[in-house]
């Protein structure tokens, strides 16, 4: 579970303060796949940075699998977010020096768990990617660096994981693929999972859809059909 309360976060670049979250409440049950949508610029990664502990808020509380995270100092949000928490973003997703193979071993390594070379090639091979193991991420393309990534959402099995348009760069075949994958994670697994899209047609596989403008939690969609997402979306977009 991943529990917002009242988060609110402000930053200070030029002489105004610009607010990216204004008071977001909600709660992620263990187990759910949520969605996160928005105009651009309404949060939604202001959001998923203080959820998953890399950024943190100017006021609010975040609570996740349990952990206040405003009561970690960095090392033990470290640890947290190398345990408990799995990334797909586009930005500082791999190691650069790492194939993909080892990025995918990394957390499990680090925690010093024993890694099953069998379990590895399999979930390298469930993201199509059994012929890229070796190679390091300047070798692979942005789509496939995302599923690296998810293959390492499979391999370690973190509590949550936070995805960031995980299916941006992919086409629609290999974008349905890499959906399914998320979704078996949430339906098999128990796995929480929290994903940022534009798109309506990923956003349809969720539970439920959080609808953000302008900082604010403005709408909560359950179980939503492609087609009432899109619409809710084209009427949010037409009044900001
Ligand atoms: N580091 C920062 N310094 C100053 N302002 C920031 C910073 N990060 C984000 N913002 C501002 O906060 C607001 C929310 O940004 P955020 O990136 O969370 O939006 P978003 O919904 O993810 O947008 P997009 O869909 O375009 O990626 C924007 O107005 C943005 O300009």
């Amino acid at each position: 579970m991943v529990s917002l309360h009242d988060l609110r976060m402000e930053f200070r670049a030029g002489p105004d303060p610009v607010t990216a979250l204004d008071g977001v409440t909600a709660d992620l049950p263990a187990g759910s796949f949520t969605a996160v949508m928005g105009p651009s610029g309404s949060g939604k990664s202001t959001l998923l940075h203080c959820a998953a502990g890399l950024e943190q808020p100017t006021s609010g509380e975040v609570v996740l699998d349990g952990v206040r995270l405003g009561e970690l100092d960095e090392t033990g949000l470290t640890v947290l977010r190398r345990e408990r928490v799995g990334f797909v973003f586009q930005a500082f997703n791999l190691i650069s020096s790492l194939n993909a193979a080892q990025n995918v071993a990394l957390p499990a390594r680090l925690a010093g768990r024993r890694v099953n070379e069998v379990e590895l090639a399999a979930a390298l091979t469930r993201v199509g990617l059994s012929d890229r193991a070796r190679h390091r991420p300047v070798e692979l393309s942005g789509g496939q660096q995302q599923r690296v990534a998810i293959a390492r959402a499979l391999f370690t099995r973190p509590a949550v994981l936070f995805a960031d348009e995980p299916t941006g760069a992919l086409d629609g075949p290999t974008s349905r693929h890499i959906l399914a994958l998320l979704r078996e994670l949430v339906d098999e697994h128990g796995q929480t999972v929290v994903m940022v899209t534009h798109d309506p047609v990923a956003a349809a596989i969720a539970d439920q859809v959080m609808l953000l403008a302008d900082g604010r939690l403005i709408d909560r969609l359950e179980a939503a059909s492609a087609a009432t997402i899109a619409a809710r979306m084209a009427s949010v977009e037409a009044t900001c």
